[in-house]
Protein backbone atom coordinates (compact mmCIF):
# COMPACT_ATOMS: atom_id res chain seq x y z
CA UNK A 1 0.00 0.00 0.00
CA UNK A 2 1.53 3.07 -1.47
CA UNK A 3 -0.23 6.52 -1.34
CA UNK A 4 -1.27 8.08 -4.70
CA UNK A 5 -2.60 11.16 -5.69
CA UNK A 6 -3.34 13.10 -9.16
CA UNK A 7 -4.48 16.66 -9.36
CA UNK A 8 -5.63 19.07 -11.98
CA UNK A 9 -6.02 22.93 -10.79
CA UNK A 10 -6.37 26.04 -12.27
CA UNK A 11 -3.12 26.98 -11.01
CA UNK A 12 0.10 25.52 -9.66
CA UNK A 13 -0.66 22.23 -7.85
CA UNK A 14 2.56 21.62 -6.23
CA UNK A 15 1.80 22.39 -2.53
CA UNK A 16 -1.40 21.09 -2.78
CA UNK A 17 0.13 17.39 -3.96
CA UNK A 18 2.62 17.86 -1.33
CA UNK A 19 -0.21 18.37 1.36
CA UNK A 20 -1.81 15.23 0.23
CA UNK A 21 1.06 13.36 0.01
CA UNK A 22 1.41 14.33 3.54
CA UNK A 23 -1.68 13.26 5.16
CA UNK A 24 -1.38 9.69 3.18
CA UNK A 25 2.28 9.11 4.47
CA UNK A 26 0.96 6.48 6.79
CA UNK A 27 0.79 4.02 3.08
CA UNK A 28 4.45 4.48 2.56
CA UNK A 29 7.58 5.72 4.21
CA UNK A 30 10.40 4.97 2.37
CA UNK A 31 10.07 7.37 -0.43
CA UNK A 32 8.67 10.17 -1.79
CA UNK A 33 7.75 11.75 -5.77
CA UNK A 34 6.37 14.61 -7.77
CA UNK A 35 5.89 14.99 -11.22
CA UNK A 36 4.47 17.75 -12.42
CA UNK A 37 3.27 19.17 -15.93
CA UNK A 38 3.79 22.69 -17.02
CA UNK A 39 2.51 22.93 -20.95
CA UNK A 40 4.32 20.40 -22.40
CA UNK A 41 7.24 19.73 -20.28
CA UNK A 42 7.57 17.32 -17.29
CA UNK A 43 9.27 18.24 -13.99
CA UNK A 44 10.29 15.69 -11.46
CA UNK A 45 11.54 15.36 -7.81
CA UNK A 46 11.73 12.10 -6.09
CA UNK A 47 13.54 10.29 -3.44
CA UNK A 48 14.55 7.87 -0.11
CA UNK A 49 12.92 9.52 2.64
CA UNK A 50 9.68 11.36 4.82
CA UNK A 51 7.67 13.51 2.24
CA UNK A 52 8.91 16.56 4.35
CA UNK A 53 12.73 15.38 4.06
CA UNK A 54 12.46 14.35 0.15
CA UNK A 55 11.06 18.06 -1.30
CA UNK A 56 13.03 21.70 -0.30
CA UNK A 57 12.15 24.68 -1.38
CA UNK A 58 14.31 24.71 -4.35
CA UNK A 59 12.49 21.24 -5.18
CA UNK A 60 8.76 22.57 -4.89
CA UNK A 61 9.97 25.75 -6.91
CA UNK A 62 10.97 23.99 -9.85
CA UNK A 63 8.19 21.50 -10.15
CA UNK A 64 5.58 24.18 -11.57
CA UNK A 65 2.35 23.44 -13.41
CA UNK A 66 -1.54 22.78 -12.94
CA UNK A 67 -1.15 19.14 -12.94
CA UNK A 68 1.19 16.88 -10.88
CA UNK A 69 1.11 13.50 -9.63
CA UNK A 70 2.37 12.71 -6.49
CA UNK A 71 3.12 9.12 -4.55
CA UNK A 72 4.37 7.77 -1.09
CA UNK A 73 6.24 4.32 -1.54
CA UNK A 74 5.89 1.12 0.34
CA UNK A 75 8.03 -1.18 -1.83
CA UNK A 76 5.91 -4.55 -2.72
CA UNK A 77 8.34 -5.42 -5.56
CA UNK A 78 12.15 -4.81 -6.66
CA UNK A 79 14.17 -2.36 -4.50
CA UNK A 80 13.66 -0.06 -2.05
CA UNK A 81 16.33 2.25 -4.50
CA UNK A 82 15.64 5.54 -5.45
CA UNK A 83 15.19 4.54 -9.08
CA UNK A 84 12.64 2.27 -8.04
CA UNK A 85 10.31 5.51 -6.54
CA UNK A 86 7.62 7.04 -8.35
CA UNK A 87 6.25 9.04 -10.43
CA UNK A 88 7.72 6.68 -13.49
CA UNK A 89 8.25 8.65 -16.86
CA UNK A 90 7.89 7.11 -20.43
CA UNK A 91 8.44 9.41 -23.83
CA UNK A 92 6.50 7.60 -26.19
CA UNK A 93 3.83 8.04 -26.44
CA UNK A 94 3.26 11.36 -26.03
CA UNK A 95 5.30 11.11 -23.30
CA UNK A 96 4.06 9.95 -19.74
CA UNK A 97 3.98 9.87 -16.04
CA UNK A 98 2.55 7.05 -14.20
CA UNK A 99 1.71 6.47 -10.38
CA UNK A 100 0.90 3.42 -8.96
CA UNK A 101 -1.02 1.62 -5.60
CA UNK A 102 -0.70 -2.28 -5.51
CA UNK A 103 0.96 -4.76 -6.38
CA UNK A 104 1.17 -6.99 -10.15
CA UNK A 105 1.04 -10.56 -9.86
CA UNK A 106 2.43 -11.15 -13.75
CA UNK A 107 4.85 -8.86 -13.83
CA UNK A 108 7.54 -11.50 -14.73
CA UNK A 109 5.30 -12.46 -17.92
CA UNK A 110 4.75 -8.84 -18.56
CA UNK A 111 8.32 -8.03 -18.67
CA UNK A 112 9.22 -10.79 -21.21
CA UNK A 113 6.34 -9.38 -23.41
CA UNK A 114 6.85 -6.07 -23.23
CA UNK A 115 10.94 -6.79 -24.30
CA UNK A 116 9.88 -9.21 -26.85
CA UNK A 117 6.66 -8.28 -28.72
CA UNK A 118 6.25 -4.86 -27.91
CA UNK A 119 10.11 -3.91 -27.88
CA UNK A 120 10.01 -1.88 -24.84
CA UNK A 121 12.74 -1.98 -22.37
CA UNK A 122 11.95 -2.35 -18.35
CA UNK A 123 15.20 -0.84 -15.90
CA UNK A 124 14.28 -1.60 -12.79
CA UNK A 125 12.98 -4.43 -11.01
CA UNK A 126 9.47 -2.12 -10.64
CA UNK A 127 6.36 -3.58 -11.47
CA UNK A 128 5.14 0.06 -11.51
CA UNK A 129 7.42 0.44 -14.17
CA UNK A 130 6.00 -2.69 -16.28
CA UNK A 131 2.40 -1.31 -15.58
CA UNK A 132 3.26 2.48 -17.17
CA UNK A 133 4.91 0.71 -20.18
CA UNK A 134 1.73 -1.57 -20.37
CA UNK A 135 -0.33 1.36 -20.66
CA UNK A 136 1.72 3.42 -23.07
CA UNK A 137 2.17 0.56 -25.46
CA UNK A 138 -1.60 -0.08 -25.27
CA UNK A 139 -2.37 3.90 -25.57
CA UNK A 140 0.27 3.66 -28.60
CA UNK A 141 -1.91 1.61 -30.52
CA UNK A 142 -4.73 4.19 -30.39
CA UNK A 143 -3.40 6.45 -33.28
CA UNK A 144 -2.80 9.88 -33.56
CA UNK A 145 -5.82 12.32 -32.59
CA UNK A 146 -6.86 10.78 -28.82
CA UNK A 147 -9.89 11.22 -27.56
CA UNK A 148 -11.69 10.03 -24.29
CA UNK A 149 -12.78 6.58 -25.45
CA UNK A 150 -9.05 6.15 -27.04
CA UNK A 151 -7.78 6.27 -23.92
CA UNK A 152 -10.25 3.91 -22.18
CA UNK A 153 -9.92 1.27 -25.37
CA UNK A 154 -6.01 0.88 -23.59
CA UNK A 155 -7.23 1.04 -20.92
CA UNK A 156 -9.25 -2.33 -21.39
CA UNK A 157 -6.40 -4.02 -23.06
CA UNK A 158 -4.57 -2.72 -19.32
CA UNK A 159 -6.59 -4.75 -17.87
CA UNK A 160 -6.18 -7.55 -20.00
CA UNK A 161 -2.73 -8.10 -19.36
CA UNK A 162 -2.41 -6.89 -15.88
CA UNK A 163 -3.17 -9.07 -12.97
CA UNK A 164 -3.24 -8.38 -9.30
CA UNK A 165 -4.20 -5.60 -7.14
CA UNK A 166 -3.70 -2.13 -9.22
CA UNK A 167 -4.68 1.57 -8.40
CA UNK A 168 -3.14 4.59 -10.82
CA UNK A 169 -3.24 7.73 -11.74
CA UNK A 170 -1.16 9.07 -14.99
CA UNK A 171 -0.73 12.37 -16.76
CA UNK A 172 -0.67 12.33 -20.33
CA UNK A 173 1.31 15.10 -22.01
CA UNK A 174 -1.18 16.86 -23.82
CA UNK A 175 -4.06 15.33 -23.83
CA UNK A 176 -4.86 15.34 -19.09
CA UNK A 177 -4.97 13.45 -16.31
CA UNK A 178 -6.31 9.86 -16.05
CA UNK A 179 -6.93 6.98 -13.38
CA UNK A 180 -7.64 3.51 -13.30
CA UNK A 181 -8.71 0.93 -10.59
CA UNK A 182 -8.55 -3.02 -11.20
CA UNK A 183 -10.91 -5.13 -11.43
CA UNK A 184 -11.28 -6.48 -8.20
CA UNK A 185 -11.14 -2.65 -6.67
CA UNK A 186 -8.94 -4.39 -4.68
CA UNK A 187 -6.83 -1.54 -3.63
CA UNK A 188 -9.03 2.02 -3.24
CA UNK A 189 -9.31 4.81 -4.80
CA UNK A 190 -11.28 8.15 -4.59
CA UNK A 191 -11.80 11.31 -6.74
CA UNK A 192 -13.39 14.48 -6.08
CA UNK A 193 -13.95 18.59 -7.21
CA UNK A 194 -13.51 22.01 -5.72
CA UNK A 195 -15.12 25.14 -7.24
CA UNK A 196 -12.96 27.81 -8.07
CA UNK A 197 -13.82 31.11 -10.14
CA UNK A 198 -12.05 30.15 -12.55
CA UNK A 199 -13.53 26.59 -13.04
CA UNK A 200 -13.76 23.32 -11.14
CA UNK A 201 -10.78 21.63 -10.09
CA UNK A 202 -10.35 17.41 -9.88
CA UNK A 203 -8.45 15.33 -7.05
CA UNK A 204 -7.67 11.36 -7.38
CA UNK A 205 -6.76 9.91 -4.38
CA UNK A 206 -5.77 6.38 -2.55
CA UNK A 207 -8.11 7.85 0.51
CA UNK A 208 -10.74 10.54 0.87
CA UNK A 209 -8.44 12.08 3.80
CA UNK A 210 -6.11 13.38 1.14
CA UNK A 211 -9.35 15.62 -0.85
CA UNK A 212 -10.31 16.89 2.87
CA UNK A 213 -7.32 18.80 3.34
CA UNK A 214 -7.81 20.24 0.70
CA UNK A 215 -10.86 21.50 0.31
CA UNK A 216 -12.48 19.19 -2.01
CA UNK A 217 -15.57 17.40 -2.45
CA UNK A 218 -15.72 13.75 -3.03
CA UNK A 219 -17.72 12.75 -5.83
CA UNK A 220 -16.88 9.12 -5.12
CA UNK A 221 -14.85 6.24 -5.23
CA UNK A 222 -13.95 4.67 -8.52
CA UNK A 223 -15.48 1.61 -9.38
CA UNK A 224 -13.99 -1.91 -9.86
CA UNK A 225 -12.46 -1.54 -13.27
CA UNK A 226 -13.68 1.90 -14.07
CA UNK A 227 -11.56 4.85 -15.25
CA UNK A 228 -12.06 8.31 -14.93
CA UNK A 229 -10.15 10.55 -17.61
CA UNK A 230 -10.15 14.31 -17.11
CA UNK A 231 -9.36 16.62 -20.45
CA UNK A 232 -7.48 19.77 -20.03
CA UNK A 233 -10.63 21.80 -21.00
CA UNK A 234 -11.68 20.39 -17.17
CA UNK A 235 -14.36 17.89 -19.08
CA UNK A 236 -14.44 14.42 -17.22
CA UNK A 237 -14.91 11.48 -18.95
CA UNK A 238 -15.75 8.01 -17.01
CA UNK A 239 -16.05 4.51 -17.88
CA UNK A 240 -15.87 0.96 -17.18
CA UNK A 241 -13.31 -0.90 -18.60
CA UNK A 242 -13.25 -4.34 -17.56
CA UNK A 243 -15.48 -6.99 -18.09
CA UNK A 244 -16.27 -9.26 -15.45
CA UNK A 245 -16.16 -7.16 -12.37
CA UNK A 246 -16.34 -7.96 -9.03
CA UNK A 247 -15.81 -5.33 -5.89
CA UNK A 248 -13.54 -7.36 -3.44
CA UNK A 249 -11.90 -4.38 -1.73
CA UNK A 250 -8.57 -5.10 0.72
CA UNK A 251 -10.27 -5.75 4.16
CA UNK A 252 -6.58 -4.83 5.86
CA UNK A 253 -7.19 -1.54 4.94
CA UNK A 254 -9.90 -1.24 7.59
CA UNK A 255 -7.80 -2.90 9.91
CA UNK A 256 -4.78 -0.54 9.47
CA UNK A 257 -3.97 0.82 6.49
CA UNK A 258 -6.52 3.60 5.84
CA UNK A 259 -6.46 6.25 8.31
CA UNK A 260 -9.55 6.47 10.34
CA UNK A 261 -10.79 9.61 9.17
CA UNK A 262 -10.87 8.09 5.60
CA UNK A 263 -14.32 6.38 3.51
CA UNK A 264 -13.28 4.04 1.60
CA UNK A 265 -15.98 2.52 -0.57
CA UNK A 266 -18.63 3.97 1.28
CA UNK A 267 -17.49 2.68 4.66
CA UNK A 268 -16.13 5.00 7.26
CA UNK A 269 -13.10 3.57 8.09
CA UNK A 270 -13.33 4.80 11.90
CA UNK A 271 -16.60 3.32 12.20
CA UNK A 272 -15.64 -0.18 11.09
CA UNK A 273 -12.81 -0.17 13.88
CA UNK A 274 -14.95 0.87 16.20
CA UNK A 275 -17.55 -2.62 15.02
CA UNK A 276 -14.24 -4.38 15.60
CA UNK A 277 -14.02 -3.60 18.73
CA UNK A 278 -17.69 -4.40 19.59
CA UNK A 279 -17.58 -7.43 17.77
CA UNK A 280 -13.84 -8.34 19.93
CA UNK A 281 -15.91 -7.64 23.22
CA UNK A 282 -19.12 -9.69 22.08
CA UNK A 283 -16.46 -12.58 21.82
CA UNK A 284 -15.00 -12.12 24.75
CA UNK A 285 -18.70 -12.48 26.85
CA UNK A 286 -19.21 -15.25 24.50
CA UNK A 287 -16.57 -17.26 25.04
CA UNK A 288 -14.65 -16.21 28.26
CA UNK A 289 -17.80 -14.53 30.14
CA UNK A 290 -16.07 -15.03 33.91
CA UNK A 291 -12.77 -13.07 32.94
CA UNK A 292 -10.75 -11.50 35.13
CA UNK A 293 -9.66 -8.38 33.15
CA UNK A 294 -8.71 -5.18 35.27
CA UNK A 295 -7.69 -2.77 32.25
CA UNK A 296 -7.97 -2.69 28.78
CA UNK A 297 -4.71 -1.07 27.17
CA UNK A 298 -4.64 -0.29 23.22
CA UNK A 299 -1.21 -0.41 21.24
CA UNK A 300 -0.83 3.07 19.99
CA UNK A 301 -1.72 4.40 17.40
CA UNK A 302 -4.05 2.20 15.08
CA UNK A 303 -6.07 -0.39 17.77
CA UNK A 304 -6.86 2.53 19.84
CA UNK A 305 -10.71 3.14 17.96
CA UNK A 306 -11.35 -1.04 18.83
CA UNK A 307 -9.83 -0.87 21.77
CA UNK A 308 -11.62 1.83 23.21
CA UNK A 309 -14.97 0.47 22.33
CA UNK A 310 -14.12 -3.20 23.13
CA UNK A 311 -13.41 -1.48 26.90
CA UNK A 312 -16.69 0.03 26.77
CA UNK A 313 -18.54 -2.87 26.09
CA UNK A 314 -16.94 -5.12 28.45
CA UNK A 315 -17.66 -2.30 30.98
CA UNK A 316 -13.94 -2.47 31.92
CA UNK A 317 -11.80 0.69 32.87
CA UNK A 318 -9.74 1.96 29.69
CA UNK A 319 -6.55 3.48 30.02
CA UNK A 320 -3.76 4.71 27.72
CA UNK A 321 -0.58 2.85 29.35
CA UNK A 322 1.68 3.37 26.48
CA UNK A 323 3.12 6.31 25.37
CA UNK A 324 3.57 6.83 21.90
CA UNK A 325 6.87 8.27 20.51
CA UNK A 326 5.45 10.87 18.12
CA UNK A 327 8.54 11.18 16.15
CA UNK A 328 8.71 7.77 14.89
CA UNK A 329 6.57 6.12 12.12
CA UNK A 330 4.72 3.05 11.64
CA UNK A 331 6.97 0.04 12.33
CA UNK A 332 5.23 -2.81 10.08
CA UNK A 333 5.99 -0.84 6.82
CA UNK A 334 9.52 -0.45 7.99
CA UNK A 335 12.41 -2.32 5.90
CA UNK A 336 13.71 -5.30 7.74
CA UNK A 337 12.88 -6.91 10.88
CA UNK A 338 15.78 -5.28 13.10
CA UNK A 339 15.04 -1.77 12.18
CA UNK A 340 11.36 -2.78 12.79
CA UNK A 341 12.21 -4.63 16.19
CA UNK A 342 14.17 -1.81 17.63
CA UNK A 343 11.91 1.11 16.49
CA UNK A 344 8.51 -0.48 18.62
CA UNK A 345 10.87 0.04 21.90
CA UNK A 346 11.74 3.25 20.83
CA UNK A 347 8.39 3.88 19.46
CA UNK A 348 6.30 2.78 22.66
CA UNK A 349 6.88 3.12 26.41
CA UNK A 350 4.85 1.80 29.24
CA UNK A 351 3.06 3.74 32.17
CA UNK A 352 4.27 1.68 35.21
CA UNK A 353 1.10 2.35 37.40
CA UNK A 354 -1.18 1.23 34.84
CA UNK A 355 0.17 -2.26 34.78
CA UNK A 356 1.24 -2.85 38.31
CA UNK A 357 -0.45 -5.70 39.83
CA UNK A 358 -3.21 -5.75 37.14
CA UNK A 359 -4.74 -8.43 34.53
CA UNK A 360 -4.17 -6.79 31.72
CA UNK A 361 -5.86 -6.69 28.27
CA UNK A 362 -3.97 -5.31 25.59
CA UNK A 363 -5.71 -4.93 22.50
CA UNK A 364 -3.42 -4.52 18.97
CA UNK A 365 -5.31 -4.06 15.49
CA UNK A 366 -3.58 -7.10 14.91
CA UNK A 367 -0.61 -9.74 14.52
CA UNK A 368 1.23 -9.81 12.08
CA UNK A 369 5.31 -10.92 12.08
CA UNK A 370 4.82 -10.79 15.66
CA UNK A 371 7.03 -7.90 16.42
CA UNK A 372 5.05 -5.51 18.56
CA UNK A 373 3.01 -7.88 20.28
CA UNK A 374 6.45 -9.85 21.65
CA UNK A 375 7.94 -6.79 22.71
CA UNK A 376 4.94 -5.39 24.57
CA UNK A 377 3.94 -8.34 26.18
CA UNK A 378 7.58 -8.32 27.88
CA UNK A 379 7.36 -4.38 28.24
CA UNK A 380 3.81 -5.40 29.94
CA UNK A 381 5.15 -7.70 32.04
CA UNK A 382 8.31 -5.48 33.24
CA UNK A 383 5.72 -2.89 34.67
CA UNK A 384 4.43 -5.19 36.80
CA UNK A 385 1.50 -6.67 35.12
CA UNK A 386 -0.06 -10.07 36.90
CA UNK A 387 -1.63 -11.55 33.97
CA UNK A 388 -1.24 -9.77 30.47
CA UNK A 389 -4.15 -10.93 27.98
CA UNK A 390 -4.20 -9.82 24.15
CA UNK A 391 -6.69 -9.28 21.39
CA UNK A 392 -6.23 -8.78 17.94
CA UNK A 393 -9.11 -6.64 16.31
CA UNK A 394 -8.53 -9.25 13.45
CA UNK A 395 -8.00 -12.71 12.56
CA UNK A 396 -4.63 -14.69 12.96
CA UNK A 397 -2.56 -13.37 9.84
CA UNK A 398 -1.31 -16.95 8.02
CA UNK A 399 -0.92 -16.35 3.93
CA UNK A 400 1.50 -13.99 2.19
CA UNK A 401 -0.10 -10.77 0.78
CA UNK A 402 0.60 -10.42 -3.42
CA UNK A 403 -1.58 -7.10 -4.02
CA UNK A 404 0.31 -4.81 -2.02
CA UNK A 405 1.00 -4.76 1.56
CA UNK A 406 4.68 -6.44 2.32
CA UNK A 407 3.81 -9.50 3.81
CA UNK A 408 5.05 -12.24 0.79
CA UNK A 409 6.58 -14.52 2.66
CA UNK A 410 4.41 -17.23 4.83
CA UNK A 411 7.12 -18.32 7.61
CA UNK A 412 8.02 -14.77 8.33
CA UNK A 413 3.86 -14.21 9.97
CA UNK A 414 3.57 -15.46 13.45
CA UNK A 415 0.37 -17.51 13.12
CA UNK A 416 1.29 -19.16 9.54
CA UNK A 417 0.95 -23.32 9.96
CA UNK A 418 0.50 -22.15 14.17
CA UNK A 419 -2.62 -22.90 15.82
CA UNK A 420 -4.16 -20.01 18.47
CA UNK A 421 -2.08 -21.79 21.70
CA UNK A 422 0.94 -21.91 19.70
CA UNK A 423 1.04 -18.45 19.03
CA UNK A 424 -0.19 -17.32 22.52
CA UNK A 425 2.73 -19.32 23.75
CA UNK A 426 4.94 -18.04 20.90
CA UNK A 427 4.47 -14.28 22.33
CA UNK A 428 4.44 -14.84 25.68
CA UNK A 429 0.44 -14.12 26.39
CA UNK A 430 -1.97 -15.68 29.27
CA UNK A 431 -4.55 -15.88 27.17
CA UNK A 432 -4.87 -14.57 23.12
CA UNK A 433 -8.16 -13.89 21.45
CA UNK A 434 -8.45 -13.04 17.89
CA UNK A 435 -11.42 -11.80 16.21
CA UNK A 436 -13.23 -14.38 13.87
CA UNK A 437 -13.25 -13.55 9.77
CA UNK A 438 -16.81 -13.59 9.48
CA UNK A 439 -16.98 -10.97 12.70
CA UNK A 440 -14.44 -8.89 10.79
CA UNK A 441 -16.40 -9.13 7.67
CA UNK A 442 -19.57 -7.76 9.14
CA UNK A 443 -18.02 -5.25 10.69
CA UNK A 444 -17.10 -3.46 7.44
CA UNK A 445 -20.55 -4.34 5.44
CA UNK A 446 -22.98 -3.55 8.46
CA UNK A 447 -21.33 0.26 7.91
CA UNK A 448 -21.70 -0.56 4.30
CA UNK A 449 -23.88 -3.19 3.11
CA UNK A 450 -23.61 -3.04 -0.61
CA UNK A 451 -19.85 -3.97 0.74
CA UNK A 452 -20.23 -7.75 0.43
CA UNK A 453 -17.11 -9.18 -0.71
CA UNK A 454 -13.79 -8.60 0.51
CA UNK A 455 -9.89 -9.63 -0.59
CA UNK A 456 -9.29 -11.50 2.98
CA UNK A 457 -6.69 -13.54 1.51
CA UNK A 458 -4.15 -12.89 4.47
CA UNK A 459 -6.83 -14.67 6.89
CA UNK A 460 -8.82 -17.49 4.57
CA UNK A 461 -5.10 -17.90 2.12
CA UNK A 462 -8.20 -17.41 -1.32
CA UNK A 463 -7.08 -14.88 -3.63
CA UNK A 464 -10.12 -13.52 -5.70
CA UNK A 465 -7.69 -12.77 -8.78
CA UNK A 466 -7.43 -16.79 -9.17
CA UNK A 467 -3.99 -16.80 -10.54
CA UNK A 468 -2.11 -17.23 -7.25
CA UNK A 469 -0.88 -21.11 -6.60
CA UNK A 470 2.05 -22.80 -4.05
CA UNK A 471 4.37 -21.92 -7.09
CA UNK A 472 4.36 -18.57 -7.11
CA UNK A 473 3.87 -18.04 -3.60
CA UNK A 474 7.41 -20.13 -3.68
CA UNK A 475 9.13 -17.95 -6.44
CA UNK A 476 7.84 -14.82 -4.31
CA UNK A 477 9.28 -16.19 -0.70
CA UNK A 478 12.76 -16.63 -2.55
CA UNK A 479 12.75 -13.17 -3.92
CA UNK A 480 11.16 -11.14 -1.46
CA UNK A 481 11.95 -12.15 2.31
CA UNK A 482 13.63 -10.15 4.66
CA UNK A 483 17.09 -12.45 3.70
CA UNK A 484 16.86 -11.89 0.65
CA UNK A 485 16.36 -8.20 0.64
CA UNK A 486 19.53 -7.79 2.44
CA UNK A 487 21.71 -8.98 0.13
CA UNK A 488 20.20 -6.57 -2.53
CA UNK A 489 22.12 -3.38 -3.93
CA UNK A 490 20.08 -0.76 -3.33
CA UNK A 491 22.06 2.40 -5.09
CA UNK A 492 20.97 1.70 -8.57
CA UNK A 493 21.74 4.53 -10.77
CA UNK A 494 18.59 6.75 -11.24
CA UNK A 495 17.44 6.26 -14.97
CA UNK A 496 14.95 9.27 -15.25
CA UNK A 497 14.14 12.19 -16.30
CA UNK A 498 17.33 14.28 -16.09
CA UNK A 499 15.57 17.86 -14.22
CA UNK A 500 16.38 16.77 -10.56
CA UNK A 501 19.26 18.30 -10.45
CA UNK A 502 20.08 20.09 -7.23
CA UNK A 503 20.50 23.42 -9.74
CA UNK A 504 18.46 26.47 -8.45
CA UNK A 505 16.79 28.33 -10.85
O1 LIG B 1 2.83 -8.10 14.38
P1 LIG B 1 3.59 -6.99 13.73
O2 LIG B 1 4.44 -7.50 12.61
O3 LIG B 1 4.34 -6.15 14.71
O4 LIG B 1 2.54 -6.06 12.98
C1 LIG B 1 1.38 -5.55 13.56
C2 LIG B 1 1.62 -4.22 14.23
O5 LIG B 1 2.16 -3.27 13.28
C3 LIG B 1 1.27 -2.18 13.14
O6 LIG B 1 1.68 -1.07 13.94
P2 LIG B 1 2.58 0.13 13.40
O7 LIG B 1 3.63 0.44 14.39
O8 LIG B 1 3.07 -0.19 12.01
O9 LIG B 1 1.62 1.36 13.19
P3 LIG B 1 0.55 2.13 14.08
O10 LIG B 1 1.28 3.17 14.88
O11 LIG B 1 -0.37 2.74 13.07
O12 LIG B 1 -0.18 1.16 14.96
C4 LIG B 1 -0.06 -2.68 13.64
O13 LIG B 1 -0.86 -1.62 14.11
C5 LIG B 1 0.34 -3.62 14.74
O14 LIG B 1 0.60 -2.89 15.92
N1 LIG C 1 2.77 -0.71 -1.77
C1 LIG C 1 2.58 -0.40 -3.02
O1 LIG C 1 1.52 -0.01 -3.46
C2 LIG C 1 3.80 -0.60 -3.89
C3 LIG C 1 3.66 -0.20 -5.34
C4 LIG C 1 4.70 -0.90 -6.20
N2 LIG C 1 4.43 -2.30 -6.29
C5 LIG C 1 6.11 -0.66 -5.65
O2 LIG C 1 6.70 -1.55 -5.09
O3 LIG C 1 6.58 0.45 -5.75
MG1 LIG D 1 0.33 -0.71 15.67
Amino acid sequence: MCGIVGLMANSMVNQAVYDALTVMQHRGQDAAGMMTWDEGRFLLRKSNGLVRDVFHTRHMKRLRGNIGIGHVRYPTAGSSSEAESQPFYVNSPYGMALVHNGNLTNSDQLVQELFKTDLRHINTSSDSEVLLNVFAHELGKQGHQLDAEDIFDAIRRVHRRCKGGYAAVAIINGQGLVAFRDPHGIRPVVFGKRETPDGPEYMIASESVALDVAGFEMIRDLAPGEAVFIDLQRQVHTQRCAENTRLTPCIFEYVYLARPDSILDGANVYWTRMRMGQKLAAKIEREWADHDIDVVIPIPDTSRTAALELAQHLGVTYREGFMKNRYIGRTFIMPGQTLRKKSVRQKLNAIDIEFQDKNVLLVDDSIVRGTTCNEIIQMAREAGARNVYFASAAPAVRYPNVYGIDMPVAMELIAHDRSEEDVAHLIGADRLIYQDLDDLRAAVSEINPELSEFDCSVFDGRYVTGDIDPDYLARLEIARSDAARQQEASDHALVDLHNDTEEIE
